[in-house]
């Protein structure tokens, strides 16, 4: 082949790679690259590893059911998917309703407002974030009402990534993060003006176990707010449909055993809290909360091909590509649930610590 032609060839595949990798695939809002996809804190040699040790758990669900092994199992599903979520979420691991001519990362935002707005916070006082993620919601919290936010995760790397995520938007003076268990928190008894946890007590494997422990640390009066993720009076436990729907939303998201809604005011109540609100906030009149995960349907399938391209060159660890075909199969077992109403991620339970 002649020079003018290779090197116009090559140009056009370099460009082309480079669109496919750096364009069509940037994240959703500034963080995380596909060429930047890792294991987390998990060496990339060990990937692979973690990600059948994982799933090993499913094989054995007593295991499961032993509280003292819940967090070890859920730091490694923390490693394995945050880079994934950052890249193709965002930095806030949660859902949000659909809102008219709002778009998802508004929508999403104003969640996040919601829930702080529930604790009548003013600027100064000390709220605890529990189970913060990479702290998408602590920083719109933050900069949403002055408050100087706390928050608690289990994977060392997501402290990492918050704590960068906050210098980086300035807000490191009011966002701190502390790598520690929720169910065992590194904090004084009543020393927090508020608490609120999004879509992140589902993974505790006794729900009054984390509750006691935000309860006691939040100051005699104040207000805790939480998004459960829970079945809804529409699941029925005998139909094989909803059973397997369940069961597969708990592999893909590190659940140790999906609640019924019914049993989260009880539980608020049993530890000592008084439930002041409860409300599902999927009920209509909000639009369906898993759009986002359908619309993503294309984006799924280009990732996909990236992410195949990448643990190819050997760019993204080996694993990797398991690890984003689970996330395919559990955004489609979470849109059937949402679909079929039986699940909900955003059932809020407003609680009051007696004075
Ligand atoms: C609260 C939890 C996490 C909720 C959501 C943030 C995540 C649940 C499923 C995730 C995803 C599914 C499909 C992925 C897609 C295949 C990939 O290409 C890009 C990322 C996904 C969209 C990913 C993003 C985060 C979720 C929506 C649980 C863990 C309690
Ligand atoms: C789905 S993410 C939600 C993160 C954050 N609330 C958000 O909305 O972006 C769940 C979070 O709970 C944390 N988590 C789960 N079990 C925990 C435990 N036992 N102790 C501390 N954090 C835990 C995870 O590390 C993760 O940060």
């Amino acid at each position: 082949m002649d020079t003018l032609p290779m090197l116009f060839t090559t140009a056009v595949i370099v460009g082309g790679l480079y669109w496919f990798i750096c364009i069509l695939g940037s994240p959703e809002r500034k963080g995380k690259r596909a060429i930047d996809l890792s294991g987390g804190s998990i060496d990339n040699d060990k990937v692979q590893d973690n990600y059948n040790k994982y799933w090993s758990f499913f094989k054995r669900p007593k295991e499961i059911e032993k509280t003292d092994n819940v967090p070890a199992f859920v730091d490694t599903f923390y490693n394995l998917v945050t880079d994934i979520y950052e890249w193709g979420w965002g930095q806030s691991f949660h859902f949000a309703p659909s809102l008219p001519g709002k778009s998802y990362l508004e929508a999403t935002q104003i969640h996040e407002e919601t829930a702080v707005d529930f604790l009548n916070v003013k600027a100064g006082d000390k709220i605890l974030d529990v189970g913060c993620g990479v702290g998408g919601p602590m920083r719109a919290i933050a900069s949403h009402s002055g408050a100087n936010i706390v928050g608690i995760t289990i994977n060392e790397y997501q402290v990492e990534r918050a704590r960068m995520h906050n210098k980086k938007a300035g807000l490191d003076t009011l966002c701190e993060v502390v790598c520690g268990n929720f169910l065992e928190m590194p904090f004084d008894d009543n020393s927090f003006e508020g608490a609120y946890a999004m879509e992140a007590t589902c993974h505790a494997p006794k729900l009054e176990d984390v509750y006691t422990e935000i309860y006691r640390v939040l100051k005699p009066g104040r207000l805790f707010v939480s998004y459960e993720w829970v079945t809804t009076e529409f699941y029925d436990a005998n139909n094989k449909d909803h059973v397997k729907i369940v069961q597969e939303v708990e592999r893909g998201n590190a659940l140790p055993g999906l609640r019924h809604y019914s049993d989260i005011s009880k539980i608020a109540k049993k530890v000592g809290f008084q439930v002041v609100k409860e409300k599902d906030f999927a009920k209509p009149p909000a639009g369906p909360w898993w759009t986002r995960l359908k619309m993503g349907r294309v984006a799924y399938w280009r990732n996909h091909v990236l992410v195949v391209i990448l643990s190819f060159l050997g760019i993204a660890p080996k694993g990797t590509v398991d690890v984003h075909d689970m996330l395919c199969v559990t955004a489609d077992y979470l849109t059937r649930g949402g679909e079929a109403k039986i699940f909900t991620p955003m059932h809020t339970i407003l609680c009051r610590k007696p004075e």
